[in-house]
């Protein structure tokens, strides 16, 4: 049992974390026919670019600074009430304006989003600006301009998610030298729903801190070894993997061979009610599935925090609350 574990996450997409409860709310203040993106009480997809779709038909639903912030707060509330100390956000500036609302609205939505749960929980997090790959490179090094010259304080990281059989990260490398020179924190989604030659080109050519995902560089144990070496953090999100069939079950999923390999990882939710999942799901099946004991996953949880893209001294306070 992992209730009482503290928790961390590094990788939880805002709109991918609305509860379904919301997003109904959400359409019902809007107008929207629920049936356009739920069946049976849950959010409807069939394989990763229908996933992709159905995300942005509930991001549709959040169209003003106060939906963000009442998103954001909800989010980080549920976490904190199963014993969540930390939290890294990935958002997309790009989606504020698209729909309208300026990325400057959007990103503030989500910070008073932010503040308000910290205030009343005093759980901690950061937001890391995300491009979206299948827009081109034109639009995520847009991001990741926006992203260095944001002045806000919990703007720590840069990533990028999005449909990854699109273009190769060469194309996208550009966004990432901007970020970088901006001081901020690197991660990219590589090696989910393409093979280890995708983490290799995003170590060769983006040097991250960590990966989202990463998974299938369990293709290739010369590359697990790399990142051994490079201590590159795995932001491992098992419930998604096996929704999106990444994996067909948890017997099949590599997080407890990176785990002895000596590879650095943590436990994620990425984008929960979309997989049937929470971040406490994640802890329980850890625990569960992969067999972890609970000194292993506070360990894991002590290497998201060490790994948090968070000053120095936000760590070492994280750290004395584990
Ligand atoms: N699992 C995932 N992979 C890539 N892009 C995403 N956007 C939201 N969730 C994602
Ligand atoms: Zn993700």
């Amino acid at each position: 049992m992992t209730k009482r574990l503290k928790k961390a996450e590094l990788h939880c997409h805002i709109e991918g974390a609305a509860p379904p409860a919301l997003a109904l709310s959400q359409a019902e203040k809007y107008g929207v026919d629920p049936e356009t993106f739920m069946r049976d009480g849950a959010y409807a997809w069939t394989d990763f670019a229908e996933f992709i779709k159905a995300y942005d038909r509930v991001a549709a639903l959040f169209r003003s600074e106060e939906d963000y912030a009442l998103l954001t707060e909800t989010y980080l509330r549920e976490l904190a009430a199963v014993d969540t100390i930390y939290s890294e956000i990935i958002v997309s500036p790009d989606h504020g304006d698209r729909i309208g609302l300026g990325a400057d609205t959007y990103l503030s939505g989500i910070t008073a989003g932010i503040e308000s749960a910290r205030a009343a929980t005093g759980i901690e997090a950061r937001i890391i600006v995300t491009g979206e790959r299948h827009f081109g490179p034109e639009s995520v090094i847009a991001a990741a301009e926006y992203a260095a010259r944001s002045n806000n304080p919990l703007v720590t990281g840069f990533n990028m998610a999005g449909e990854e059989r699109m273009g190769r990260v060469v194309d996208y490398a550009r966004a990432f030298d901007i970020a970088r020179e901006a001081g901020l924190g690197l991660t990219i989604h590589a090696g989910e729903v393409c093979g280890a030659f995708s983490v290799t080109d995003a170590l060769d050519l983006v040097k991250p801190a960590r990966i989202g995902h990463g998974v299938r560089a369990i293709e290739d144990p010369d590359l697990v070894r790399r990142l051994v070496d490079l201590g590159t953090v795995l932001e491992v999100c098992p419930g998604s993997n096996i929704a999106l069939k990444v994996f067909p079950n948890f017997k099949s999923h590599p997080l407890k061979k990176f785990h002895e390999a000596g590879v650095k990882v943590c436990i994620n939710s990425d984008d929960p009610p979309f997989f049937g999942t929470s971040l406490a799901q994640e802890y329980d099946w850890a625990s569960s599935e992969f067999g972890f004991t609970d000194a292993e996953i506070d360990g894991m949880t002590r290497t998201a925090i060490e790994a948090a893209f968070v000053d120095e001294e936000t760590r070492a306070r994280l750290l004395a609350r584990l």
